[in-house]
């Protein structure tokens, strides 16, 4: 058993936190649009799944045998932290993504949640109980002098959109194939852009640039060593209590307005819009197909409503249910990634046109992130408007779902529009440009 040692934190100044988080070789930082927080700092145990096909099945096997060692008093608070890899993709396309391409979990030694704006849950794990004194003592120190200022943001030096003309060309080929191929309904194409700063980017910095610049959606940050995944990305994949858990159907796109009653006629318009509302339907159609063979019960609404972010509006159509038992969570999770708003329809044909284009690994993007506690508690979300952050360089993915009449410049400019929040987190100054 891990020896474990729980107290309030105060905590008036959430940088403190950030400051001290690249002390610690993993990072992992969580907030949910309502503002609920929570970090792990420090590595007690760690997976790096064997490979893609069996990330699922890898983790869960892990989760099982730590919860052997967690005392029963805090399986509420003890939690995993970490990410699924996206999907396999063949080894010639290029790969970007180090030690986190085939995904990465860890149970923190210092984990974080937050019970009120300034108050702190801290739960300070060690391997051995005369450990333990040491470990809370050095934390307690650290978060206390916190005064190491965290680096300035950079300014943005080079961009380069990966492939484009290449990407918008098979844009229009798989049109093509969706026009005449009857089975294959979407298919989600994601291009990558490249940028370096002037300076090194700082993924502490950047998270909390992320939730100053996109307040209504979740933040999170996956940092191992010196490789950082990072995400402002409004789609819940599922979050779950005990048996009762909540899922979501996202899927259309269309800009913000400037001014309110812009922003209302574009609303309408994406709500009214036929080929829009076919490509939602079609993962309301999926999701709730795969919570039906996990027996689950569901509640949803017919019509979806808007879910608006700074720079994008999506349809939204919010799933409560129930499974029969809290142990099948882990097994949904699996059955609902990719869903057609990250994978398509059918999802291996769709997953094949994604191997079959895509010049570069997904990795972490489009894949489950968040956490677990060991009693059933957790909730993960989908890695997009996101970026893997490298010293001076960050890759950032946007993807559109393709259906038989999209055009190729239109997907070429939606996903231009899903670029710009995380360029205006990572970089100073940055203008809307063209990518
Ligand atoms: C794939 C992305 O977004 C997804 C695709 C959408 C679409 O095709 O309209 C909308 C929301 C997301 O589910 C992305 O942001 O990279």
């Amino acid at each position: 058993m891990y020896a474990y040692h729980k107290q309030v934190l105060k905590l008036t100044n959430l940088e403190q936190v950030l400051q001290i988080a690249p002390h610690y070789s993993d990072f992992f930082a969580f907030e949910t649009p309502e503002h609920q927080i929570r970090f792990g700092l420090g590595t007690i145990s760690s997976l790096t799944p064997h490979s893609p096909q069996t990330a699922f099945t890898d983790v869960k096997q892990w989760q099982i045998a730590q919860k052997t060692q967690i005392p029963a008093a805090i399986q509420n608070q003890a939690q995993i932290f970490g990410a699924y890899p996206f999907e396999n993709q063949p080894s010639d396309q290029q790969n970007i993504w180090g030690n986190l391409a085939q995904g990465y979990f860890f149970l923190p030694q210092y984990t974080l949640i937050q019970q009120s704006p300034a108050n702190f849950e801290l739960l300070v794990l060690a391997q051995q109980p005369q450990q333990l004194s040491q470990a809370v003592a050095d934390f307690l120190n650290l978060i206390t002098l916190a005064t190491k200022i965290l680096p300035d943001t950079p300014v943005l030096e080079t961009k380069q959109p990966l492939a484009l003309d290449h990407w918008q060309q098979q844009v229009g080929v798989t049109v093509n194939l969706l026009q005449h191929q009857s089975s294959l309904k979407k298919v989600v194409l994601a291009r990558a852009l490249q940028t370096t700063s002037s300076s090194p980017i700082s993924p502490e910095k950047s998270w909390l640039n992320a939730r100053l610049m996109n307040p209504e959606t979740y933040h999170v940050l996956l940092r191992h060593q010196k490789l950082a995944f990072l995400s402002a990305t409004p789609e819940r994949l599922i979050q779950f209590n005990q048996a009762n858990f909540q899922t979501a159907a996202i899927a259309g796109t269309i800009a913000r307005g400037k001014t309110p009653t812009e922003d209302l006629e574009f609303g309408n318009q994406l709500l009214a819009d036929t080929k829009n509302r076919q490509e939602q339907a079609f993962v309301t159609k999926t999701i709730l197909a795969i919570l039906h063979q996990h027996q689950a019960k569901v509640h949803y609404a017919n019509t979806p409503i808007l879910l608006k972010n700074k720079n994008v509006q999506h349809l939204f159509t919010p799933i409560m249910g129930q499974l029969p038992t809290p142990a099948g969570i882990f097994d949904l999770i699996a059955a609902l990634h990719p869903t057609p708003a990250l994978g398509g329809v059918p999802k291996n044909e769709a997953l094949a046109q994604i191997r079959h284009i895509e010049p570069l690994k997904r990795g972490l993007f489009g894949a489950p992130i968040g956490y677990l506690t060991f009693n059933h508690v957790g909730e993960f979300v989908v890695g997009i408007r996101s970026a893997l952050l490298k010293t001076n360089q960050a890759t950032l993915f946007a993807g559109a779902g393709i259906v038989a009449d999209s055009l190729p410049t239109k997907e070429v400019k939606e996903t231009a529009l899903k670029f710009q929040p995380m360029l205006n987190t990572l970089y100073e100054r940055t203008t809307v440009f063209n990518v």
